[in-house]
């Protein structure tokens, strides 16, 4: 469970991108983030996966305060996460497996690491997971050869092997034609269900928030002005949001 109380993120100019944002997310919440350009998404994201430093606020994962903690207690807390971005960072020249278990070696031993031998218990979870996102058939695949969206989701499986417990996502499905974008977050859907992962991702799209979605948060000039379950919003909700 993630508690965060009083957020606030000042840039060294003084600007102050996000104020005094407080929520609860719990596991196999899956969050949409909606807000026009510049409302702080981005920034949200970035503070939440330790990208970015605070100026005010207090964090709490499964019972730890984060803002608490030192530098090595942070770096373990963070190998938990896992972070996404609008292109996925592949090497495609190699296979989706491959792609999938490089996940993997960021946890694994010296050896491991060094040799790139995978441990069978790691392949069959890579295979799992490729599985999930519907890509068992392409596993031996070159990745260049795979489309964005199955890009996009080889990127989601690798992001999974580590054991992540929180997903981060920023534009997952920007730029991507409206079929793939459909499977990519039904992937996101599933694995919120399946595997109580916490998904935490924003969207331009209001209707993807609306149909695949647990939650939607607005967010309009660095604050969270609406946060409910997820449905169709009214014209009203809109406005609030991208007002
Ligand atoms: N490093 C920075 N220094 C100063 N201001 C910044 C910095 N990064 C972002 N900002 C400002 O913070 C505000 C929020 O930016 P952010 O990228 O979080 O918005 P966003 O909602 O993700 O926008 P978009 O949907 O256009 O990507 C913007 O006004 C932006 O100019």
């Amino acid at each position: 469970m993630i508690i965060v109380r009083n957020l606030t993120k000042r840039f060294e100019s003084g600007h102050e991108v996000l104020s005094k944002i407080s929520f609860q997310a719990d596991k196999g919440d899956f969050i949409a983030i909606l807000g026009g350009s510049g409302s702080g998404k981005t920034t949200l994201l970035r503070c939440l996966s330790l990208q970015e430093s605070w100026s005010e606020g207090q964090y709490i994962y499964e019972g730890s305060d984060i803002t608490e903690l030192n530098f090595v207690e942070k770096m373990k807390m963070r190998r938990k996460w896992a972070m996404i971005e609008e292109k996925p960072y592949l090497n495609l020249n190699s296979t989706a497996i491959q792609n999938v278990l490089s996940g993997r070696y960021k946890n694994t031993s010296v050896f491991r690491f060094l040799t790139r031998i995978a441990a069978k218990d790691d392949h069959l979870e890579a295979m799992d997971l490729l599985e999930h996102v519907g890509l068992l058939d392409k596993a031996r695949e070159k990745t260049s050869k795979l489309s964005g969206g199955e890009r996009q989701r080889i990127a989601i499986a690798q992001a999974l092997v580590q054991g992540t417990e929180i997903l981060f996502a920023d534009e997952p499905v920007t730029g991507l034609p409206p079929e793939s974008a459909n499977r990519v977050m039904e992937d996101l859907r599933n694995i919120s269900r399946k595997k109580q992962v916490t998904i935490i991702c924003t969207l331009h799209n209001v209707e993807l928030a609306e149909r695949f979605a647990s939650r939607i948060w607005g967010l309009a000039s660095g604050k969270i002005v609406l946060d409910i379950a997820a449905r169709k919003l009214t014209l009203r909700e809109k406005d609030i949001i991208f007002k």
